[in-house]
């Protein structure tokens, strides 16, 4: 199974080998459990495990593969991030991508020697997600051949970006490029913004952290402001545009080819938060095997936690989800890495499809995410709630990912701008032109679903509803923002007010990719007893989806009442399969107990035993008696008694 969701045996192997070195590297184990260090102690943590690694990568990991570098960062950093997690998740794709071979030549080789550290700063106070707007000026000086950027008000201070308050020394700074008087809007470039010699800030640069957050506190995310700061021409990145030395522009073969590396993380992070889930869902069904509350039967002695159906009702479909995104991210990432082959060679035919998918994807993924590392804690009970549980970190870092590389409303509407373009096709008697993604907006469906009327149709049913639905809602919403059109609205009221209508289509054709991916994967598999037991979580992924969005398929008699009782059914028959599987589908993730960080969730359950010794090292427990009580409260109390 491990191979199954890692992708070969050769990766699954490789993982526990990784896991097995670390272990036996105390240098890289946490010095004592992050909930009771202070920002600034793990901070300083992190950067000491960081440079360790530095050093000893090689005897560790292959340094070149990204799937063993996630994995020793998962096992020795960990997911509270690290002082260069931007610098390998944005700063070296974004060079990577978007500067030309002579400027790669020129910084990447030192970037990943790790002579310098990396961001991507786009965000600023003022505005995210509409980048059109951004304020940050980056003005071209004929005379010097110079960028001169400016930050020319507070709410054009860039704002968020990961490490960039402390930890980097370089960032890929998004500006709006003037040239003549001329706005050639936002554009990627190379900025040093601190000497390498000291670190200090350099003139013209403010710079600093922009303060605690809900999680993910181990980075540095950052301000910054220019103040008529200049750089050389030549650090515009110039893979796709160019500016030579008497301004001339030369524009890119796609309008939005600068925006690769927001797409590369919408690609990858898929699987990240699959593995958050899972790692979640870890926990709490560990914690559920162990924990003994009430009785089913009063004759019989107490149950574990995880007999009620409510428990497995409120994990089951979860664990499911999470093998569905992993197997949904990995043929993504496969889809970006073709797309961005194609892309450098100056073929952009497949970046909009692309855009619509990671756009859908991140944003039902992510929230999707959220609800069921939500369940996961509250499935704990009363020890969920405790940082000792790990869930509630886990929950805040996953969480990050509605809102960072766009926001999902955001995100969710850049899909149905695709899929209006698809309803348009459809409607105009031109399916043949639309796209692998969307071709079943253009198939005719039956009028009623066969679900439950055709035995042995595996889950092909499933599907045509799924379908069924998606299309539907798609062709509903586009109709209702033709018609507010052709009654004389203007095109960007119109597409206002069917919004939530048209993210409704979109997170419906994402839900159906996500299936699709999971039933292409079950059918891939050779090994009978693999497939029998993720044919069981499929089965409960369809049901419990549908149900989900019954509502889609009850509204025009596509499915009737009957058929609803049926899949209902059908998912209280899967909970009760899978639950003799349910731990080892969790545990086949293989996350040692260094990467789960989770007292609750150890591989040996001994929880109880080893709760109390983490209360015991509270560092509240150092004294018996605090100083806020010797100075406040005992006074108080004394006065009382007077
Ligand atoms: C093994 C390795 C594993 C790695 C694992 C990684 C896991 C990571 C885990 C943790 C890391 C945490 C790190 C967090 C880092 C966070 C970073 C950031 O957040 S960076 C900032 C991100 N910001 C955004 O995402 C901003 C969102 N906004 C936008 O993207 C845009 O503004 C917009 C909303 C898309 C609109 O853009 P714009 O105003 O320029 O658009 P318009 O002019 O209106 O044009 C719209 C048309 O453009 C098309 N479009 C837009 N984007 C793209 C694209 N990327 N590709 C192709 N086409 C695009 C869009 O479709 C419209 O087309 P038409 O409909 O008009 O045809
Ligand atoms: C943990 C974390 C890490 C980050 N790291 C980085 C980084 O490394 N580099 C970087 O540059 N940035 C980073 N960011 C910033 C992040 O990319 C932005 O916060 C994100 O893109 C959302 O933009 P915003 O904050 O402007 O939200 P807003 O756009 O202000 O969103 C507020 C609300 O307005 C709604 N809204 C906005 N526009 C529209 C619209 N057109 N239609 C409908 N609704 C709309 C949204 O749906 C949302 O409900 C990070 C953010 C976080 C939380």
């Amino acid at each position: 199974m491990a191979a199954q969701i890692w992708g070969s045996e050769k990766r699954a192997r490789r993982r526990r080998e990784i896991s097995a070195k670390i272990a036996q590297m105390p240098e890289l184990h946490d010095s004592k459990p992050l909930p009771f260090m202070t920002r600034e102690e793990k901070i300083m943590e992190s950067a000491r495990k960081l440079t360790i690694l530095t050093e000893k990568m090689g005897q560790i990991i292959d340094p070149t593969d990204p799937a063993e570098l996630y994995h020793l960062n998962n096992e020795v950093l960990g997911l509270e991030g690290n002082p260069m997690a931007l610098h390998g998740v944005m700063f070296i794709p974004a060079l990577s991508a978007q500067a030309s071979d002579e400027q790669q030549a020129k910084w990447l080789p030192r970037a990943l020697r790790r002579e310098i550290i990396g961001t991507y700063a786009q965000t600023e106070l003022g505005h995210g997600t509409n980048l059109q707007n951004l304020e940050t000026t980056a003005t071209y000086d004929l005379a010097t051949q110079e960028f001169v950027l400016h930050t020319p008000q507070i709410t054009a201070l860039k704002w968020w970006p990961g490490n960039l308050g402390k930890s980097s020394n370089y960032a890929v700074v998004v500006a709006h490029m003037i040239i003549k008087a001329k706005n050639y809007g936002p554009h990627p470039f190379m900025v040093q913004l601190r000497d390498e010699k000291t670190h200090e800030p350099l003139p013209g640069i403010t710079i600093g952290d922009i303060g605690p957050k809900m999680a993910y506190n181990i980075v540095d995310n950052g301000f910054l402001g220019f103040n008529k700061y200049r750089i050389p021409r030549t650090n515009l990145l110039m893979r796709h545009t160019k500016v030579e030395a008497d301004g001339t522009y030369i524009k890119p073969p796609h309008a939005k080819i600068n925006y690769s590396a927001m797409v590369h993380v919408r690609a990858y992070m898929l699987t990240g938060q699959a593995i958050m889930l899972a790692s979640a869902l870890n926990i709490a069904t560990r914690y559920s095997s162990v924990r003994r509350q009430g009785q089913i039967d009063k004759s019989q002695p107490e149950v574990k936690v995880l007999e009620y159906q409510t428990q497995q009702h409120r994990l089951f479909p979860s664990i499911a989800r999470a093998y569905a995104f992993q197997f949904a991210g990995a043929e993504t990432v496969k889809l970006y890495e073709h797309v961005l082959k194609e892309m450098k060679s100056g073929n952009v035919s497949l970046m909009a499809d692309l855009h619509a998918l990671t756009s859908g994807l991140k944003s039902v993924v992510t929230y999707q995410t959220g609800e069921g590392i939500e369940q996961a804690r509250m499935a704990c009970g009363g020890h969920g709630y405790s940082m000792a549980s790990y869930i509630s970190e886990i929950y805040g870092v996953a969480i990050g990912g509605c809102t960072y590389e766009g926001e999902n409303m955001v995100m969710l509407l850049q899909l149905a701008r695709y899929l209006v373009k698809s309803a348009a096709l459809v409607k105009s008697g031109q399916s043949s032109k639309l796209g692998p993604l969307v071709a079943y907006l253009g198939v005719k469906s039956e009028p009623t679903s066969l679900i439950d009327r055709i035995p042995n149709s595996g889950f092909t049913e499933y599907v045509k509803t799924f379908q069924h639905v998606s299309k539907r809602q798609t062709l509903k919403a586009a109709d209702m923002f033709f018609g507010l059109m052709e009654k004389g609205e203007k095109r960007e009221i119109a597409w206002n007010k069917c919004s939530v209508e048209l993210n409704r289509a979109s997170r419906l054709h994402t839900r159906l990719f996500i299936v699709e991916a999971f039933v292409r994967r079950v059918n891939e598999i050779a090994d009978i007893r693999i497939k029998e037991a993720l044919t069981d979580l499929l089965h409960l992924h369809v049901n419990y989806e549908l149900l989900d969005i019954a509502s889609y398929a009850l509204e025009d008699g596509f499915l009737s009442a009957s058929q609803l009782d049926y899949i209902r059914d059908q998912v209280y028959l899967y909970l009760g399969k899978i639950r003799p599987n349910a731990v080892s589908l969790l545990d086949s993730w293989e996350f040692s107990d260094i990467e789960l960080r989770s007292v609750l969730g150890r591989r040996d359950g001994n929880v109880y035993e080893n709760l109390f010794k983490w209360a015991k090292s509270s560092p509240l427990n150092k004294t018996d008696v605090l100083s806020s009580v010797t100075q406040y409260l005992k006074p108080m109390m004394e006065k009382a008694r007077l």
